[in-house]
């Protein structure tokens, strides 16, 4: 059986699952954790990856391997391979006047024209704005800018700062791929390639793709775009884990590692989403994406124009607050996830007039980077625990169901939403979705598609032909569409938008 295995090193956890190459069948997978935090040292990373690929049962006997991972990440390295600061996250939002200003700069017509996006403090061409602004020597030090994936992958080829690699710093080897590299800021989906008066513009030094020739010294090292199906490398036969624990022995058979990609180019490959299917993926973060063989740019910045891990496009809409929401109104319940699912699905649709506004970690979509988490709604009699319970389920799919909205206005098919991510496992968040999304939901059994679509690039890159693995649905909830959700909603965010 030929093995191949898909990497998702997303924001809460590192997960890997290992797969027979022909049909996709699941053989082994294995998972660690990620620290809390919005700045995190990609150290962790790596010793995520070395113990989920343990508690996987090791690398032997696979032929490929690819990492899809969390988006824009700022990974800053030094000429040395050292990384220089805490990586800041897709989530964090200190960038936030960085991403006006630019925008301010640019023109948010022109940002949307040349990259696909209008800056708002999750992509990274903000992050390398901040640390020019406000670390200015952490910039000095800068000679390459990554991203999560490109990072892990030029890591599992044995790159790495000298002393604690086999092959020691050579930056001309990062590698990424469309997928994340349209999400940085300063690639364009449009041309296929990077925007360097862009970078320019918001860091301040020149830049150039990998391995590059002709331009000026010092100039700063972006990583060289893969082609879906193309391959990074072997992974190197000394590889070693954060834990000097041997991940590749040079006994052990050649892994071609895939080009890599961000999560949900992955997961849209993990599901084999085609025109018409729209994703809904309730992890860390909300997102609701579609596969779209034409890009039309956004310049309101609801729907980010990235490209896929396919050679197709993904217009997005990703908000901050998402399975999180469910943990934190659990939490002040105190309840368990089932009790809180049981708690929802005893209120009625519109929870009594109980609003939650979700913004617990400010917005991205809308862009309130300030803005707080708010209830409306509440009187002596709605103010119920199922009532809260419901809301808090509520409104964190409306939010997704607006960026739905903005998809469907800008004329992107959609004729069946498909339903993933960890929190989709709570029978309440199923049930509710078929009242807040007015299309036919599906959910597929329960799966790693991230990990998963992170393989189909693996054994893309092993046989030269994209995989075609089917996908069992696991539950189709009775449509029951229910406008008043989405219509109080929307009267309670212009009230918590407008003050915030
Ligand atoms: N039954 C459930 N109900 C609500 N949330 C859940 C449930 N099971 C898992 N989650 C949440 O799902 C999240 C993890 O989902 P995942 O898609 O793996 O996230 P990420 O890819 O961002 O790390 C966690 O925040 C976890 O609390
Ligand atoms: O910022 C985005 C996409 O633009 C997020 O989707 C991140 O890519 C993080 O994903 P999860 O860890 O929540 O899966």
């Amino acid at each position: 059986m030929t093995l191949v295995a898909g990497v998702d090193s997303s924001t809460q956890s590192c997960k890997i699952v290992i797969l027979d190459a022909v049909g996709g069948a699941l053989v082994r997978e294995g998972r660690a954790g990620h620290p809390d935090g919005t700045e995190v040292h990609p150290d962790h990373w790596w010793q995520a990856l070395s113990e989920a690929i343990n508690d996987a049962g090791g690398l032997g006997g696979i032929s490929a391997l690819s990492v899809g991972g969390q988006q824009h990440g700022m990974v800053l390295l030094d000429a040395g391979g050292n990384v220089v600061r805490p990586a800041l996250l897709w989530n964090d939002t200190r960038s936030a006047q960085s991403a006006a200003d630019l925008t301010a700069e640019v023109g948010a017509e022109d940002f949307a024209r040349r990259t696909g996006l209008v800056p708002v403090a999750s992509f990274t061409v903000t992050k390398v704005r901040w640390v020019r602004d406000h670390e200015p020597e952490s910039a000095a030090r800068v000679a390459a800018v990554a991203l999560p994936h490109d990072w892990l992958t030029w890591r599992l080829r044995g790159y790495g700062p000298a002393g604690s690699s086999p092959l020691g710093p050579d930056l001309e080897q990062l590698t990424t791929d469309r997928s994340d590299a349209s999400g940085t800021g300063y690639w364009s989906p449009f041309s296929g390639s990077y925007d360097l008066d862009l970078f320019k513009l918001a860091f301040g030094r020149d830049a150039r793709e990998a391995g590059a020739a002709g331009v000026p010294d010092g100039a700063v090292i972006l990583p060289r775009v893969l082609a879906p199906g193309a391959t990074a490398g072997p992974v190197h036969p000394e590889c070693f884990g954060a834990d000097g624990t041997v991940l590749h022995g040079a006994g052990d058979s050649d892994i071609i590692l895939g080009p890599g990609a961000g999560d949900n180019a992955a997961a849209a490959l993990g599901l084999g989403a085609g025109p018409g299917d729209v994703v809904v993926s309730v992890g860390t973060s909300g997102t609701v994406f579609a596969v779209a063989a034409e890009l039309h740019s956004d310049t309101t910045g609801t729907v980010a124009g990235f490209a896929d891990a396919g050679g197709a496009y993904l217009p997005i809409a990703v908000t901050l607050n998402a399975a999180r929401v469910l943990s934190s109104i659990a939490g002040l319940l105190a309840v368990d996830f089932a009790e809180l699912a049981a708690l929802a699905l005893d209120a009625e649709p519109g929870a009594g007039g109980v609003v939650l506004v979700p913004y617990f970690e400010g917005e991205r979509t809308p862009n309130l980077p300030h803005a707080k988490a708010s209830f409306h709604g509440l009187s002596i009699e709605s103010t119920t625990r199922p009532n809260l319970a419901r809301a808090a389920i509520e409104g964190m799919l409306c939010g997704l169901s607006g960026g739905l909205d903005a998809l469907q206005e800008l004329g992107y098919p959609a004729r069946r939403l498909l339903l993933i991510g960890g929190a989709v496992q709570n029978p309440a968040v199923q049930r509710i979705a078929a009242q807040v999304f007015d299309l036919p939901v599906q959910i597929p059994t329960p799966g790693e598609y991230v990990a998963r679509g992170a393989a189909v690039q693996a054994a893309w890159a092993l046989t030269g032909t994209r995989p075609g693995w089917d996908v069992a649905l696991d539950a189709t909830p009775e449509p029951d569409f229910q406008a008043l959700i989405s219509t109080n909603y929307k009267r309670a965010a212009s009230h918590s938008d407008a003050g915030n």
